[in-house]
This record gives structure tokens, C-alpha cells and sequence, in this order.
């Protein structure tokens, strides 16, 4: 089997900006991960490959620094059918959970315990549905996902799904959640009869990496089969007609679309939440910040502070008032997070000099 590694992500200008490849080395990417083997695509097919010496240290000094589905990566083959990775490619985007931060250089570092869920995504697709069981479309889930996928560096597009379950205005819905996700492109889609896919498909052009994020039963499955046109996913209704467990079978976690493009699918992208999310909360409140641009105060919080303009635009109607409440609630996460990670590393700290001071005290003994 050939494969045109331009349909897996691979261009150009992707090439110029990678380090050289190790000497016989061919580029190849990330289709799953197994314990210190992947699958991956090459141009000549797909391939075992185990991780090699560079990657296992790499790995063993920083967790992130371990292959992930989505990532380029070097390939040499060692014999006949047996394939080495050698290197990972340094990747454009990342899907991070749990235990990492950015440094002033914009790099990630971890503190051990971070995990990279998804690498080199260009689009993050967050779907909401238009109407969930008897609830609306929840519009602080969306800000949530959204700040998550600027966070992630990928482009997040927001898709209010089942979008023929909305009989009451679904302009004004849409009005809503656009307010909610400013800079962001909003479509409905129902993948049922397919109207809207072709305008979701276009955000991938030719070879674009996608993720789905949202709720369970927001149709992100049914999204994926309609966009592949087949039936790559298995979504709720198959699955409760024959009565299997929801996670017993094993897809493609890299699926590569047949017009072109890809979308990554794992469970950890599935259950993907709201970490680490300072800067991704700015970006997707870029009004509110904007606004308090012309506070009196520059560390205004927007509370009761005198000359607030953010208040001033709630009393205006000009800001929703729930979208201040929205930002509070982040900010508040934001900051939870950041001093629970705070207290993470200063106990790493006090652990790391007792050791040391163990040590020092054997070495004293005679
Ligand atoms: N009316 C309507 N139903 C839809 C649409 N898209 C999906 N559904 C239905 O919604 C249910 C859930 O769809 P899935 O695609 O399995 O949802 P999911 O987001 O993948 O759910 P999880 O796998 O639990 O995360 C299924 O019964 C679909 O048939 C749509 O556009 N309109
Ligand atoms: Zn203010």
C-alpha cells in the first residue's frame, strides 16, 4: 500500500520548518500508542514501530517528551519488517492534561505528570449540541472548550450540532453562542441529513488535522461518519442496538478523511476538560479584557470597583451579564488550578532537599 503523506498532514512548509531527519530516517506519523511501541503511517504503509534509545530517555526525563497520536515523527527500519522510532518531531500543537505549564518562551515543560493527549492538531471542532436532552445549548461549555483549544494552540470552530432539534429561533441561538466564543466561526450542523458537514470539511482543506471536543451524545461520532462518509465510528445507536459496552471496541484513533484532512479520536481527547487554561481564558473573553482596558483601576476586578467599564457595559446591556458571571467562574478556576499546581511543586521542592539532606548526612557519617 502507498500512502500520499500529503493527505496525512505532511506539506512543504511543514518540512522546512523540522529539524533533519536522522540519516535514513523517513518521516511518518503517530496513528496510536501502545506501551513503547506505535502504529504509525509512512509513505510506504503502516508500521510497528518500537521506540527507540533517543525516545525512551527523552521519555523517561519528561512524560510529555513520549509519542502521542497526531505526532511526526523519524522512522528508520531496522530489518526487514521491523521499524524503529526514532525521534519525535517538534510538534506545532498540543493537547495537554494535567501537571504542566508553559515557560516564558512559550515551550511546555512538566512536572512529571503531564501527558500529552493529541499533537499537531490544526482545528478543534467544539461541538455543542443545539438542544440536549431538555436543555439548551449550555453556553459556559462552550467557553470552557473553546479556551481549551486556544490553550492547545489548534483553531477552535464551534459546531452547534443536531441543529434540527432547535424549533425556536435557531438564528438567535446562534446570535448567543457566537457572543459566547468572539473570533471564533459558529455553524449548525445536523449530520443526520448532512446539512452543514461541507462547511466543517472546509476547515480541514486538504490536509488538516481535526479533534471533535463535547458533551457525550452531542453526535461528535455521527460527525466523524458523516465527514468520512462511512461508518468509522460507532455512535450511541449502534451501540445500544446491539447491547455492547460503550468502550469495548477498539477504531482508528487517526482517521484520515476521504476528501482530504483528518480527525483524531481518542478517549482522552473525548474526555477532555478544562485544564491549565489561563491564557485560553483571555483569548475567549477578549471582550471582557478588552473592556477593562478602560477601568479606572488596572487591577480592577470588576466587582464594585468605582469607574468599572465592564460593569458599566453590563448595565448598558451592551455585555451579557451571565458572560461576566462565565468569566468569574473561569478566573476562579484558572486560579485554583495554578495554586493547586503551585503546591504540587513546593512539595516536589521540599521532597527533593530532604532527599539531599539525607544524603548529605550519610556522607558526614563515618
Ligand atoms: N436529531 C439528530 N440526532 C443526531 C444528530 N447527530 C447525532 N444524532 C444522534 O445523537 C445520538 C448521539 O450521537 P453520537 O454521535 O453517538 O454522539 P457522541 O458525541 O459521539 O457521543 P459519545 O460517544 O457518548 O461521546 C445518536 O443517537 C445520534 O443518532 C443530528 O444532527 N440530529
Ligand atoms: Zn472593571
Amino acid at each position: 500500500m502507498f500512502n500520499d503523506l500529503s493527505l496525512l498532514g505532511w506539506h512543504d512548509g511543514l518540512a522546512e520548518q523540522l529539524p533533519d531527519l536522522p540519516d535514513g530516517a523517513v518521516p511518518a506519523r503517530v496513528a496510536r500508542v501502545d506501551r513503547g511501541a506505535a502504529e504509525v503511517i509512512a509513505a510506504d504503509g503502516t508500521h510497528q514501530a518500537r521506540f527507540g534509545a533517543r525516545v525512551r530517555r527523552a521519555a523517561a526525563a519528561d512524560p510529555l517528551a513520549l509519542p502521542c497520536v497526531g505526532d511526526w515523527v523519524a522512522l528508520t527500519r531496522l530489518s526487514e519488517g521491523r521499524y524503529e522510532l526514532a525521534e519525535v518531531l517538534p510538534r506545532r500543537t498540543a493537547f495537554v492534561r494535567g501537571g504542566v505549564s508553559r515557560d516564558s518562551r512559550g515551550g511546555l515543560s512538566g512536572d512529571g505528570q503531564g501527558q500529552v493527549l493529541a499533537a499537531n492538531v490544526d482545528v478543534v471542532f467544539v461541538a455543542e449540541p443545539s438542544m440536549h436532552a431538555t436543555d439548551f445549548a449550555d453556553l459556559g461549555r462552550i467557553e470552557r472548550l473553546v479556551a481549551l483549544a486556544w490553550e492547545s494552540g489548534a483553531r477552535p470552530v464551534v459546531l452547534v450540532t443536531k441543529a434540527d432539534l432547535f424549533d425556536q429561533g435557531l438564528d438567535d441561538l446562534l446570535a448567543d453562542v457566537a457572543a459566547a466564543a468572539p473570533g471564533v466561526d459558529v455553524h449548525p450542523v445536523c449530520s443526520l441529513t448532512g446539512d452543514g458537514v461541507d462547511l466543517v470539511r472546509a476547515h480541514l482543506g486538504p490536509s488538516g488535522t481535526a479533534v471533535v471536543l463535547g458533551p457525550s451524545g452531542a453526535g461528535k461520532s455521527t460527525l466523524v461518519n458523516a465527514l468520512a462518509g462511512a461508518e468509522v465510528m460507532e455512535t450511541q445507536q449502534v451501540r445500544a442496538a446491539d447491547g455492547r459496552g460503550r468502550h469495548t471496541t477498539v477504531h482508528r484513533q487517526l482517521i484520515p478523511l476521504p476528501g482530504g484532512g483528518l480527525v483524531i479520536d481518542t478517549p482522552g481527547i473525548r474526555r477532555v476538560g478544562l485544564y491549565e487554561m489561563s491564557e485560553g481564558v483571555d483569548l475567549v473573553f477578549s471582550d471582557i479584557e478588552e473592556l477593562a482596558g478602560s477601568c479606572r483601576f488596572s487591577d480592577c476586578r470588576h466587582r464594585e470597583e468605582p469607574g468599572c467599564a465592564v460593569l458599566a457595559a453590563v448595565e448598558s446591556g451592551e455585555l451579557p451579564e451571565r458572560r461576566l458571571e462565565s468569566w468569574n467562574r473561569l478566573q476562579r478556576e484558572a486560579a485554583w488550578m495554578a495554586r493547586r499546581t503551585d503546591a504540587r511543586l513546593r512539595a516536589e521542592e521540599t521532597r527533593k532537599w530532604k532527599t539531599i539532606h539525607k544524603q548529605m548526612r550519610g556522607m558526614s557519617r563515618p
